[in-house]
């Protein structure tokens, strides 16, 4: 699939650089074009891929201290200006616009629903997020600010296609110290996601190609993706138990919204050799999903790689009504529950009010 990828924030950025990258390294060439939005300057100068400073009137380019709301004012203020700078960038052979934001930030949180609506009003392909979500060990700000832009994120965009800072990575990391981790399991799993069906040579008919992907999003809401892999056989006969074995752990243990199985529509993309890839295993491992999810509309398809492992991507759309999100949404409503009681104290020990008597 053919994307351009805009990054809000700090996180956004780094993760639509990391993105690009490995389209690079890999050749695939999914990734047409890459741009970093944010209110912060020293964020955006670590940063190879192009960028745009925005809110310069409101924060001087010093972010704006997780402040969501003010991050959703500083991209309306400034959407002209970013959707000029993406002119030209967003061309007819693009299939899809893809917003990247943690979601739990000021910038990137307040300012990826507005941007996501403004794209949405000048392009006819489809545009989503991809948004990440934070642990549970982050504090309430985090936790209460990406209940919001969620919300919110998921009302404008296509599909929101979610991870969650404590799923990809070793247990036992801080998610601070996982984010190098978290980082590049997002640009290889999302980037190998992208490239599906991308220059491949020898294309046959069971290859997947981007219509599968914009399909499986197509009901909207929040998505999920699952990834496994493992050494591949000689033939695609010794393979067929893998290829089962793979997508079972891509959905149990390998997604990036765990607990999230119950989904509208799934694609599973079986990424290897072509000659190890086995017709058998991939259908039995298709049906599978079909049982596992609920759905009836489980695509499936093959991903030729010149590699000696086999994989397992399960794209899952439709995953709102999963314990994981109602979960995240109580969370969220609590956090912003206990910001509430804190501003109120501050409201208390504040010495610009005086005193009654
Ligand atoms: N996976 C991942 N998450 C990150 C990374 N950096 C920050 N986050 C998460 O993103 C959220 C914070 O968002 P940031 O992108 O840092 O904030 P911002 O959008 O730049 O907003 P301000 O700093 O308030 O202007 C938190 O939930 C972090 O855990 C990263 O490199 N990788």
């Amino acid at each position: 699939m053919k994307v351009v990828l805009i990054g809000v924030g700090q996180a956004g950025g780094k993760l639509t650089q990391a993105l690009a990258e490995f389209d690079y390294e890999m050749d695939f060439d999914a990734v047409r074009g890459a741009l970093a939005v944010n209110t912060a300057k020293t964020d955006l100068q670590t940063l190879d891929i192009e960028t745009q400073l925005i809110g310069q009137d409101r924060v001087r380019g010093h972010g704006v201290g997780g402040d969501n709301e003010l991050g959703a004012e500083v991209m309306q203020e400034d959407a002209v200006e970013v959707m000029d700078g993406l002119d030209g960038k967003i061309t007819a052979e693009a299939e899809a616009i893809f917003v990247v934001a943690g979601l739990g930030g000021g910038t990137g949180s307040g300012g990826a629903p507005v941007l996501v609506r403004e794209l949405k009003r000048v392009y006819d392909v489809p545009v989503y997020t991809l948004g990440i979500l934070p642990g549970r060990g982050e504090g309430s700000m985090y936790q209460a600010n990406a209940g919001r832009s969620l919300k919110t994120v998921v009302r404008e965009a296509d599909s929101t296609i979610l991870v969650d800072n404590d799923a990809w990575h070793d247990a036992g990391e801080s998610v601070e110290a996982a984010f190098d981790t978290i980082n590049r399991n997002i640009a290889q799993r999302i980037g190998l996601l992208l490239a599906s069906g991308e220059n491949v040579e020898g294309v046959g008919e069971s290859v997947v190609d981007s219509s599968e992907i914009i399909n499986t999003l197509r009901e909207g809401g929040i998505a999920c993706l699952g990834y496994a892999s493992a050494a591949g056989g000689e033939t695609a006969e010794d393979n067929i138990n893998a290829v089962t074995s793979i997508t079972r752990s891509a959905l149990f243990t390998g997604t990036s919204l765990p607990d999230a199985v119950t989904a509208d529509a799934a694609l599973l993309v079986v990424a290897g050799r072509p000659d190890a890839i086995p017709r058998k295993g991939v259908e039995r491992a298709r049906s599978w999903v079909e049982d596992q999810t609920g759905s009836l509309q489980v695509r499936g398809g093959d991903f030729p790689l010149d590699s000696d492992r086999i994989a397992a991507l399960v794209l899952l759309g439709g995953v709102e009504r999963s314990p994981r999100i109602d979960e995240f949404m109580e969370r969220a409503r609590q956090a912003q529950e206990e910001q509430e009681q804190v501003d109120h104290t501050a409201n208390f020990q504040n010495d610009e009010l005086d005193d009654l008597f």
